[in-house]
C-alpha cells in the first residue's frame, strides 16, 4: 500500500536560499508524526510542499503514490489542513462559512465528524471576523477535521488555544487517529504535549531533517551519556549537550553497567541539544 506522504530529496529555494535541503521521509496510516524544529527551521515551507501550495525545486512529494504535481481532486480531497493562521472569507458567520465550504468538497457520501464542533464550542450565528485568535484556530480545526480526512496536516494548531481546549484537543487527536487509522503530521514548539501523543518525531533544523525518530526508539534506545562513549560500544551519536553530555542512539540493556552515568531518552532535551 502506498504511503499516505512519501517525500524524497525535497529542495525548496525561497530567494535565492535553500530553505529545504534534501529532505526525506514518509508518513504512515495510523500515527501521528510531530514536526519539530527552531523558528525559521523550514516546517510551515515544509508542510506547504506537502500540501501543494509550494512546488518543489528538486525530489518529490507523493501522496498515496500521486505525485503532488498531477494531484486529482478526490485525492486532495482525502486531506485536511490547519494552517498557522486563518485568513480570508472572514465576513461569514461561523455556520455559513462550513456550509459554504462543504459544498466544495466534492464527497457528497462524506458524513460530519461533529466531536469536533462540540469541542470546538463556537457560536455557529458568529462572524469569523469577530472571533478571538484562539476562537478562529478552534474554527480552522473544524474546518480541516470535521469530513474525518485520511491525512491531517496541522501547523502550530495549538498555539492560541486556552489550557483546556488545548489539552482536550491533545487527547481527542489519537483517539481521532486509532478510530480513522488516519495519518497526522502535527508541528508545534511545545514539545511536552507532543511526547505523550506522537509516534514519531522529525527534528528540523536549517532546512535538514536532522533526525526521524520513532517515541519507542527514543525510550528504549536513546540515552545521554556524561561523556563521550567507548567507539568499541558502536554507539551512534546524535547530538553533543551544552555540558559536554552525549546523546546516543542504539543503547542496549546490557550497556547500563558500562560505567558512564546514564539518562533516559527524551524527546524535548534531545531536540534541545540537537538544535543548539
Ligand atoms: N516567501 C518567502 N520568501 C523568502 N523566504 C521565505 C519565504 N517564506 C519563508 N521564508 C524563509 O524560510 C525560512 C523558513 O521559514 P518557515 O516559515 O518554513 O519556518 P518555520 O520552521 O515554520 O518557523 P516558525 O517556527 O517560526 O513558524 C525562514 O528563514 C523564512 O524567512
Amino acid at each position: 500500500m502506498n504511503a499516505p506522504v512519501s517525500v524524497t530529496h525535497l529542495v525548496k529555494i525561497l530567494d535565492g536560499r535553500r530553505i529545504l535541503d534534501r529532505i526525506s521521509f514518509v508518513l504512515q496510516p495510523g500515527e501521528i508524526t510531530a514536526l519539530l524544529g527552531p523558528n525559521g527551521a523550514g516546517k510551515t515551507t515544509l508542510i506547504g510542499c506537502i500540501l501543494g501550495l509550494l512546488s518543489a525545486d528538486e525530489g518529490t512529494v507523493r501522496l498515496w503514490g500521486e505525485d503532488m504535481t498531477a494531484l486529482r481532486p478526490e485525492t486532495r480531497a482525502r486531506v485536511g489542513f490547519v494552517p498557522q493562521t486563518m485568513t480570508g472569507l472572514t465576513w461569514f458567520r461561523v455556520g455559513e462559512l462550513m456550509n459554504y465550504l462543504a459544498q466544495y468538497r466534492g464527497r457528497p457520501e462524506d458524513v460530519e465528524d461533529t466531536s469536533w464542533a462540540a469541542w470546538a464550542k463556537l457560536d455557529p450565528q458568529a462572524r469569523v471576523k469577530t472571533l478571538s485568535g484562539g476562537e478562529r484556530q478552534r474554527l480552522a480545526i473544524i474546518l480541516a477535521l470535521r469530513f474525518s480526512p485520511e491525512l491531517v496536516v496541522l501547523d502550530e494548531p495549538v498555539a492560541s488555544l486556552d489550557p483546556q481546549a488545548r489539552h482536550d484537543f491533545m487527547r481527542l487527536l489519537p483517539e481521532y487517529v486509532r478510530r480513522s487509522g488516519a495519518s497526522v503530521l502535527i508541528s508545534s514548539h511545545i514539545i511536552s504535549d507532543l511526547e505523550d501523543i506522537c509516534d514519531r518525531f522529525l527534528m528540523v533544523r536549517k532546512g535538514q531533517l536532522v533526525l526521524d525518530i520513532g517515541a519507542r526508539e527514543v525510550a528504549g534506545s536513546v540515552r545521554r551519556l556524561a561523556g563521550p562513549p567507548d567507539a568499541a560500544l558502536g554507539l551512534e551519536i546524535l547530538a553533543e549537550d551544552y555540558d559536554g553530555a552525549v546523546w546516543v542512539r542504539g543503547w542496549r540493556e546490557d550497556l547500563e553497567d558500562a560505567g558512564s552515568p546514564v539518562l533516559p531518552g527524551d524527546v524535548e532535551r534531545l531536540f534541545l541539544a540537537l538544535t543548539r
